[in-house]
């Protein structure tokens, strides 16, 4: 983008660990990290991360605008997100740019159509039912283990078709190659050493193409509602379909990017809503109130019409982002806000810092779902000052999909429980790739009558 006034040149970054330059430092406390980069240097700054020290970091909305709206073509997610998760979730649809990245993306648009939105919705509510039934309510309940056995039990159900065609222990070796792929992120060696998290997370991947590999033919052959047989049967509206190849990557890419972020929403939901007893009382009221009228399987309008749930949930992923930065490369010379980024430059774009600053929120630490009311709409004060779903043409594809999943799990469990959290609580968050709280999230749950 040309400017007239000369542009400022990119400072040296401050010097971090040999190899991992400053990781840990953001692993143990990533908004302490973006407060001393942002209060050091303003919106663009210089970082070293991962074995690299050629990487920028963008905060505050204007910056993350200028990285994700992308008007001139400069940032790039492929090379960016490749270095990071490349082996294991390579070709996934957030992996693909530019030409490559509007085919596909139209493709894949078709499996995301209010119609099918509705027939996954669908299949949650049993698969949620039954998962709710074996939770067993103690004053120190593991929610966030809980939720992220349910949430896979969810995804078993509406992008495989259910578990008759998979038995638990199948499933149970797909959620390690899951985990393991996921937890590569963190690795300080990359490559395929031996006990290594990069070596287990490459033979997760393999295990999990062998398994997508098993069971497409029979989904090529029947057409069913599950996202699995969606992605074999869909086509842009000129016709262009997936290869074999390609549904194999975008499922095992959609699996991971819908199921560690719902997981991560819904715990912090929990946290929120046990820490404050009256917005649970008034989430559970609206519920009550829907299944007196619906019964307990909504369907989508009914579900969007829980608005204080909407409320709390937007006000989670202000507070605890699931995805806290998007990572891009800079395929030419650019400029951020008058500063020059050399072509090559990694950029962590900090979505997480924008929704804590005071220049656009009141009070932001502080837990205020109103805070997104139709009177107050605080979001608005900037384009990006919340964008927990990224922005321009890579926004996540699966923001409904998760809007919904969401309310639906959150309406069945303010019908059948009650918790609470202590008002002091502070989940001590592992931020090693997609934050989670270490501890579990202990919850005191007790089960209401029905
Ligand atoms: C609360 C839950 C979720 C959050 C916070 C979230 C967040 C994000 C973010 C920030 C991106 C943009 C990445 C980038 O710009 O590089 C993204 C992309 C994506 N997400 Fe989500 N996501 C969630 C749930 C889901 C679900 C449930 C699905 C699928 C069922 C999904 C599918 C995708 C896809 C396909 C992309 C890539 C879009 C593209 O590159 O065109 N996400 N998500």
């Amino acid at each position: 983008m040309a400017t007239s006034t000369p542009l400022r040149e990119l400072p040296p970054p401050p010097k971090g660990l040999p190899l991992i330059g400053r990781s840990l430092e953001y692993a143990r406390d990533p908004m302490a990290l973006f407060r001393k980069q942002w209060d050091g240097y303003g919106p663009v700054s210089p970082m070293s991360l991962v074995g690299k020290d050629t990487w920028v970091m963008l905060l505050g909305p204007d910056a993350v605008e200028v990285a994700l709206r992308n008007a001139d073509k400069a940032w790039a997610n492929g090379p960016a997100w490749t270095y990071l998760v490349g082996p294991f979730f390579g070709r996934g649809l957030m992996f693909l740019d530019f030409d490559e990245h509007l085919l596909h993306r139209r493709i894949m648009q078709q499996a995301f159509t209010r119609d099918r939105l509705e027939n996954y919705v669908g299949a949650m509510h049993p698969a949620i039912t039954n998962g709710l039934a074996t939770w067993t309510p103690k004053p120190d309940f593991q929610a966030y283990w809980a939720l992220k056995d349910l949430t896979l039990d969810i995804a078993t159900n509406t992008f495989m078709g259910g578990a008759d065609h998979t038995s638990a222990a199948e499933m149970e070796q797909v959620n390690r190659s899951f985990i393991a792929c996921v937890q590569s992120a963190a690795a300080i060696v990359r490559a395929d050493v031996p006990f290594t998290r990069w070596h287990r997370g490459l033979k997760g991947r393999r295990h999990l193409e062998e398994f997508f590999n098993t069971y497409l033919p029979e989904r090529r052959a029947t057409a069913t509602d599950d996202l699995f047989s969606v992605l074999c049967h869909i086509e842009s509206e000129d016709g262009e379909r997936f290869s074999d190849r390609d549904v194999v990557n975008h499922m095992i890419f959609l699996m991971m990017a819908a199921h560690d972020t719902s997981t991560i929403t819904l715990s912090s939901m929990m946290q929120f809503l046990g820490q404050h007893p009256q917005w649970q009382q008034r989430c559970r009221a609206e519920a009550e109130e829907l299944a007196a009228r619906v019964g307990t399987a909504p369907g989508l309008a009914d579900l969007e019409s829980l608005t204080s749930i909407d409320l709390v949930m937007k006000e989670s992923l202000r507070l605890r982002a699931p995805v806290p930065v998007v990572l891009r490369q800079a395929v030419k010379d650019t400029e951020v806000l008058g500063t020059r980024i050399p072509k090559d430059t990694f950029a962590i774009v900090g979505v997480q810092y924008a929704q804590l600053m005071e220049e656009y929120w009141t009070d932001p630490e502080t837990f205020d779902p109103e805070r997104f009311s139709p009177e107050r709409r605080e979001d608005r004060s900037h384009r990006y000052a919340w964008a927990p779903f990224g922005g321009g043409v890579h926004k996540c594809l699966g923001m409904f999909f998760a809007g919904s999943e969401v309310t639906a799990l959150m309406f069945h469990l303010l019908l059948d429980f009650e918790w609470s959290v202590d008002p002091s609580y502070v989940a001590p968050m592992n931020n090693h790739s997609l934050p989670f709280p270490k501890d579990g999230q202990p919850v005191e749950l007790r089960r209401r009558p029905r």
